[in-house]
């Protein structure tokens, strides 16, 4: 209780997790959070060692390459397979060091040549679906809506399997859940919630009854299944008739990683790549859809882009996308609106303590206390994005003159909203991957169909538990004459090149 005395919070943190758990187990932990951050400052009290922070330095400072900070116990929860540790659930620095190292090359675009035209395909496939199976054309009686919650998410999850080992699961050509993957994942992530507050009970898991109740690669559905489609794949890699493929898998063997580490390995690439770029993809599209300046502007930097032939089709190219200046402001703008990982992600304070500024002022918070992220609050810092940071504004990306103020703030807010993607040696993997698939989704869905929510009151059902679960995301779609190919050039298109605008982490770089 006293050791922490000097930061603010809830009267009954300083002895108590009860309120910490049921922050997670509100389904709107993001809100509970910034309130507190809110009310008791950029890094306040949230249980007994635990701490929150909106403050970007303290991040980057946790997170530094040779920062003494550490993995907290929070990050235990994050072990999915019953036996096997993964990348990002390793307490023991040296072995999550040593294994990044050896799989940070298979996520880069150079060793995988595949993978722009494998996000290409998918994407083709998505467009394709909703073309044949999602528009809506009352004049001839067909009335149809789409839920855009689950089609952002098979592509995903369809992205993410083929990426990673040159086979899709099947979501988008099935249009469906085969596995049972996404509900499975709607109560195994608020079980993860629980672990994180109670980071004792993962030893619990080792009690054999219960390991039993884990998800295993032998399951028919869910997490379980899709352990064991990754876990066949792998397999597929080894042995006398071995599939030989210069993809993430391919990458990882040539690192090194043993079978066991690459079964482990692989679940955690699904489960961390699939539905943090799928949120993205999803409410970005909500929030430019419902903007009608937004499309507008977006739709003639994109034609005339097509009109002066900077834009492949029927795909545009990640390094045209990443010039499109309104483009990416509303990559980042969606990003900042909806962090994707909002899970504590908490890094534990080293030996001897540490000083923390808050606010101006220093305090003390003494070896062991673990403190963790509050994207959300950090994503709308009023001093960093301006007083209006709670509104959809893709215009506060674009420097409004040349002038070294305009561009040190550009640059504040680009720096910042980078770290939704984490920092330093904890830094997501799949940065490139996932901007890549933004990059060419959000334009090529937008200039081929018009998206209407169906109800501006309830546009969608929500749970936040670490990562955003949206549910009844239902949209009226309707096709464009122009089909994304004839130039319609509605405004002149921006004259901003400013080089840098899009978030750093090609995967080609
Ligand atoms: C918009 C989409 C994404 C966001 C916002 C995101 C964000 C994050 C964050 C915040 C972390 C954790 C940093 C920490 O522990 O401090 C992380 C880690 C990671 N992400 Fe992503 N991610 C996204 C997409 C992806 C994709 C598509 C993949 C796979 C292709 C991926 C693979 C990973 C891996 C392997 C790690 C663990 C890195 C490590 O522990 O060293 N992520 N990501």
């Amino acid at each position: 209780y006293v050791s922490l005395r000097q930061f603010g919070g809830h009267w009954s943190v300083g002895w108590s997790r009860l309120w910490l758990l049921q922050a997670g187990k509100s389904g709107q932990m993001n809100k509970r959070f910034t309130e507190i951050n809110v009310k008791y400052g950029s890094t306040a009290r949230i249980g007994p060692a635990m701490l929150i922070t909106t403050d970007p330095d303290l991040m980057r400072r946790m997170n530094a390459v040779r920062s003494p900070f550490t993995r907290g116990p929070w990050y235990a929860a994050l072990k999915l397979h019953p036996e096997r540790d993964n990348i990002t659930s390793y307490l023991d620095e040296r072995k999550h060091a040593d294994i990044r190292t050896r799989m940070a090359p298979g996520y880069s675009g150079k060793e995988n040549l595949h993978m722009e035209k494998d996000v290409d395909d998918q994407l083709l496939r998505m467009l394709d679906l909703v073309r044949t199976k999602y528009i809506n054309r009352p004049e001839l009686g067909v009335c149809k809506t789409m839920d855009l919650s689950r089609v952002t998410s098979y592509f995903t999850l369809d992205v993410i399997s083929q990426v990673a080992f040159g086979q899709t699961f099947g979501f988008l050509e099935k249009d469906e859940d085969p596995f049972g993957y996404i509900e499975n994942l709607k109560s195994f992530l608020p079980a993860i919630i629980v672990f994180g507050v109670y980071t004792e009970l993962t030893n619990i898991l080792r009690i054999p009854f219960l390991k039993a109740a884990l998800p295993k690669s032998t399951d028919k559905r869910g997490l379980g299944r899709v352990m064991g489609f990754a876990s066949d794949r792998v397999q597929e890699r080894f042995g006398p008739k071995a599939i030989i493929r210069q993809d993430m898998l391919g990458s990882f063997i040539e690192g090194g990683l043993t079978q066991d580490e690459l079964e482990s390995e692989t679940l955690t690439q699904i489960t961390a790549g699939s539905d943090s770029t799928a949120s993205s993809l999803r409410l970005t599209l909500h929030f430019i859809s419902t903007s009608p300046p937004v499309l507008a502007r977006l739709l003639a930097e994109a034609h005339a882009g097509i009109a002066r032939g900077e834009i492949t089709r029927p795909i545009i190219k990640d390094s045209e996308a990443r010039r499109l200046p309104y483009l990416q402001a509303c990559i980042k703008e969606g990003l900042r609106m909806y962090p994707p990982v909002t899970g504590l992600l908490a890094k534990q304070v080293p030996e001897g303590g540490a000083l923390i500024t808050v606010d101006g002022v220093e305090k003390f918070a003494p070896a062991g206390t673990q403190i963790g992220w509050n994207s959300w609050g950090m994503m709308r810092n009023v001093d960093i994005f301006g007083d209006d940071s709670e509104i959809f504004r893709p215009e506060r990306w674009l420097p409004k003159d040349n002038s070294q103020s305009e561009l040190d703030r550009v640059t504040k807010m680009t720096e910042t909203v980078t770290l939704c993607f984490g920092y330093g040696r904890f830094g997501c993997l799949g940065r490139g991957v996932a901007t890549m698939e933004l990059n060419k989704a959000i334009i090529e869905i937008l200039l081929r169909f018009n998206l209407q929510p169906c109800s501006l009151a309830n546009p969608f059902a929500e749970l936040c538990v670490g990562f955003f679960i949206h549910d009844d995301m239902n949209f009226v779609v309707t096709e464009r004459p122009e089909g994304g190919i004839l130039p319609t050039l509605a405004r002149p298109a921006d004259k901003t090149t400013v080089e840098g605008l899009a978030l750093p982490g090609s995967p080609n770089e």
